[in-house]
Parts: structure tokens; sequence; C-alpha cells
């Protein structure tokens, strides 16, 4: 994970970067406005300018902790537009949830600025931070916020009761969830549905662990944990392409004969049905590294299921289980 200072995040046209304590007079004379505190629930109205400094301060000592990821939203001149963060909360039987909130000032309005930060806060999130899920909940009367949220890929899962410090009131809100299965990837769907063939290898270490790549940002499913491998090119067998696979993507070489068929995986996703030979592997050269900035983890079987996997990964973690 990045140093929290060098943090940031491009959203083209826009820049996410941690929040500055030279950001406090924009940011108050943003915020000082009725229209955006009042779809705020922890904000009062009027804000105070000095409460600015103190909410800036506070989430530098979030980042340290790990405990949230705070953003000023720029434009291309720098110019300061509005917040998005996550707060990393434990929810009883959920887990770690990503928190997120997000504002935008008022001349800034109507232009998609609030989706365009809200979804690459999402999809960095998803693929780097420990968190099962991400939440949000929106005023119900805060259109403009729910289709933010559904924009990004957020689904209503069902409504409560806030407070709302500016208005003195409680108001109820829809709740809203994100998954790491709902980050949207329009660009790169395919027309029509197709099979896809992907090679992947269990690598085992003489410890009995396995080794699990987690799918970088940028690609489908990214921040679920994978076993290394990749798409079998036209004319390729399962074997060239996974040796050509744990080349490219950690650096180590195999040869055919190290790899033994172990079982394969057959599931269909929304848009594409694979089809994934799944080899064992004692014996490499080289000491594996993520070459594509994948994080990697030498994983006991034991604690497979700690480990969030595409869901046509999850029958192989009890035949793993049973033989290794
Ligand atoms: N490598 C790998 N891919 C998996 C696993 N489980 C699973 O559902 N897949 C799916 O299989 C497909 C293979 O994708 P990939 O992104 O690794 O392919 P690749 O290495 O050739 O990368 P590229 O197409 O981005 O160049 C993805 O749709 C991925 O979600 C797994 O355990 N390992
Ligand atoms: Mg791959």
């Amino acid at each position: 994970m990045p140093d929290i200072a060098t943090l940031f995040l491009d959203a083209a046209p826009y820049r996410l970067r941690p929040l500055l304590p030279e950001d406090a007079t924009a940011l108050h004379n943003l915020v000082n406005d009725w229209e955006v505190v009042r779809m705020l629930s922890r904000l009062p109205f009027p804000y105070p300018r000095d409460l600015a400094d103190d909410w800036i301060a506070a989430t530098l000592a979030m980042h340290r902790a790990k405990q949230g990821y705070h953003f000023a939203i720029l434009d291309n001149q720098n110019r300061f537009m509005g917040c998005v963060g996550l707060r990393v909360e434990t929810l009883p039987q959920i887990g770690r949830v990503g928190m997120l909130g997000y504002w935008v000032g008022r001349p800034y309005w109507k232009q998609g600025i609030a989706t365009k930060a809200a979804t690459r806060l999402a999809h960095w999130a998803l693929a780097n931070l420990d968190i099962t899920r991400l939440r949000a909940t929106v005023a119900q009367d805060n259109a403009a916020s729910a289709t933010v949220l559904e924009r990004t890929g957020f689904k209503a899962i069902g409504t409560d009761r806030q407070m709302f410090i500016a208005r003195g009131t409680d108001h109820p809100v829809t709740v809203y969830e994100m998954t790491r299965t709902d980050i949207n990837m329009p660009q790169t769907l395919p027309a029509t549905r197709k099979l896809v063939l992907v090679s992947a290898a269990a690598l085992v270490d003489t410890e009995g662990r396995v080794l699990l790549a987690r799918r970088p940002e940028g690609k489908s499913l990214a921040g679920l944990w994978e076993f290394p491998g990749g798409k079998m090119e036209p004319g390729e067998s399962a074997e060239a392409a996974l040796i050509r696979e744990l080349h490219e993507e950690l650096g180590i070489d195999v040869s055919r004969g190290c790899l033994a068929p172990f079982t394969f995986a057959s599931h269909s996703y929304t848009t594409f049905d694979l089809l994934m030979p799944l080899f064992l592997c004692r014996r490499w050269s080289g000491t594996p590294t993520g070459r594509e900035g994948q994080a990697l983890a030498w994983v006991h079987v034991k604690d497979l299921r700690d480990y969030p996997m595409p869901e046509a990964d999850l029958p192989f973690i009890a035949l793993l289980q049973e033989t290794l």
C-alpha cells in the first residue's frame, strides 16, 4: 500500500489527493452552505471555520492509523471542489466495511464530479483495502446522491433512519452497498457471451502453503485473491499458457514436467463462461514477485477461506484442504 502522503488518485479529468491543512479555507467556503450541509448527517450548520482545521487534522490521523481515507477533489487547475472519503468500520457479522461519503461545492454541481470521484475511490478501496464491502447512506430527499451511488455500482439494500445534525432531527435514509462483484467495467464487457479459457496454478511451497495473488485495480474482480495464471491464447496449450503467465506475472520459470493437473473450474459469470484447469506445482526457479503490482500471499490451506476469491475458485478450497 502506497504511503498515504503520496497517495494521489487519478479520476480524469479530476484528481484526488489527501486533504492538507491549506485546504481549510476553500473547504470552509464551499461546505458552509445549507444546501450542502443539510445532506450530510454529521455536519453542523453554520459550519464553524475552526471545524475545517480540526476535520483536516482528524483525516490525517485516520490515514496514519489506516482507519480512514479522505481526499480533496481537485480540477485540472488544482481548484478545490469537494471531498470524498471513507472510514473503515467493523460491523457485527459483516466484518470490515468502508463507509463512503462525499460532497461537492454548489458551483460544481451537475457535472458528474461526485460520480467520477466516488467511482475512483470505490474501485481503489475494493482493490487495496482489507474490507468486505463498501456502504453508504443517502437521505431519501437526496435524489442526486442516490443517482451518484447507482452509477458508481452501489445497490440499495434497505432503509434506516439517521440523525442529521444540521437539520436537528433524524431523517429516513436509503442504505447502499457495493462489493467487488459490483465493479462496473462496461468498456471491457463483450457484446456476446463467450467461453474464456484460463490456465492457473497452485504453487505449493515446502511448508505446504499455497501462493495467492490479489487481482490489481483496473482488472475485473479487482481485490479478490486468485491463483496466478491467465488466459490461453489461440493455439496455446494450457501448460504453455501457464508457463508464460507465471513468467510474466511472477517472474518465475516452470517446466512442463512440474505442472501436475489437479482439477478444473467450470463457472458461468454474468457475461462469460470460464473453463479453468488448475495445476499443482511444487518446483520452479526464481522467487515469485508481483510483477504487475499485485500483492502476493503464501497461505496455509486451512486459512484459504480468509481470502475473498472469485466464485469460480470456491470449489478449489475444499479439494486443496483435503489434498495438501
Ligand atoms: N488467473 C486466474 N483467473 C481467474 C481465477 N478465478 C477466476 O474466476 N479467474 C478469472 O479468469 C479470467 C482470467 O483473467 P486474467 O485477468 O488473469 O487473465 P490474464 O492474466 O490473461 O490478464 P489480462 O487479460 O488482463 O491480460 C478473469 O476473468 C478472472 O476473473 C483464478 O484463480 N486465477
Ligand atoms: Mg492473470
